[in-house]
């Protein structure tokens, strides 16, 4: 095992930020191994881009500590170790792609032209194109060629997929499961689009409210999770404590339990594995309920 394999991509202990209306993030503890694809998922205003900022050292944090690749984010450009890819992908309308890539180049002595040019070619994005005629769809992919194509160990994505058709975002969440799979790239994406993070996702991220709500390996959350269905009425066949989030609908009540497969041994219930979209949406509805209250 390398010493990046061994090391957690990144590490935050009771990470805190705090601006001039109150705390955007606060007692944020969490370890994600390297070569994971990591899902950061949140309403609005939960603290994801925050989180990032803190990660990529654009942000310094009012209290508590964060690690990345083994180091303290230091926010001077260019770290080679990782890329960020902001909501806004930072590029230049006036340049042609060509242009683009020449200029990550020029920055970054790590700098793969042919795998950069892989990103251009999976998008469909012509070389000598201005960036300012390009769609959405077609920057979104020039973007991810500048931020992967210095080969980083850790990549960081404020919502990656906002400006795709379906079809484009599973081309780039297969590309960047490909990415995981041959360098073995930490890639962690924001995104509210939680069935699509299912696919590739293997490691969960979720905050509400400026903390964290659940963190984990995504098969140990769902092998700790059971969504049991059963009657309206009547009393629920596991204590209280253990439910994350109760609905109710015609066809009965399915309750999310903390608890794992065996959970709640009655005939008249029935019980099975949370998707990884029922288990992130629990929490989400729990959140939500909870600042309501
Ligand atoms: N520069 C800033 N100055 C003051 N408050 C800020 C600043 N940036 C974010 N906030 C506040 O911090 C909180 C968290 O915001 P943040 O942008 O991190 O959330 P988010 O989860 O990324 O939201 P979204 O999904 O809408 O992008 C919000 O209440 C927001 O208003």
């Amino acid at each position: 095992m390398t010493q990046r394999e061994s090391r957690p991509a990144l590490r935050a202990d009771r990470l805190g930020k705090r601006y001039r209306r109150g705390w955007a993030l606060r007692d944020c503890t969490l370890a994600v191994p390297s070569g994971r694809v990591v899902g950061l998922v949140g309403p609005n205003g939960a603290g994801k881009s925050t989180f990032l900022g803190l990660l990529t050292g654009l942000l310094q944090p009012t209290e508590g500590q964060v690690e990345v690749a083994g180091a303290r984010p230091s926010g001077r450009q260019p770290d080679h170790r990782v890329s960020f890819l902001s909501q806004e992908k930072p590029l230049y309308p006036q340049f042609t792609v060509e242009d683009q890539l020449r200029f990550g180049r020029s920055a970054n002595p790590q700098w793969d032209q042919a795998h950069a040019e892989h990103y251009l070619t999976r998008g469909r994005v012509p070389a000598g194109a201005r960036i300012g005629t390009l769609s959405g769809g077609q920057r979104t992919w020039v973007a991810l060629a500048v931020a992967l194509g210095t080969h980083p160990e850790l990549v960081l994505l404020d919502e990656p997929l906002a400006d795709l058709d379906p079809v484009a975002r599973g081309s780039v969440l297969a590309a960047l499961a490909e990415e995981r799979q041959r360098h073995g790239t930490t890639i962690v994406l924001s995104s509210h689009v939680l069935a699509e993070l299912e696919e590739v996702c293997d490691h969960l991220l979720l905050f509400a409210g400026g903390q964290v709500r659940l963190a984990g390996d995504v098969r140990d959350l769902i092998a700790g999770h059971t969504v049991l269905s059963g009657p309206l009425g009547g009393p629920i066949p596991v204590p209280a404590r253990t439910v994350v989030d109760a609905t109710r609908g015609d066809r009965g009540t399915h309750l999310l339990v903390t608890a794992g497969a065996g959970a709640g041994a009655d005939p008249v219930w029935h019980g099975r594995p949370p998707t990884l979209t029922q288990l992130a949406l629990g929490y989400l509805r729990a959140a939500h309920e909870e600042v309501a209250a």
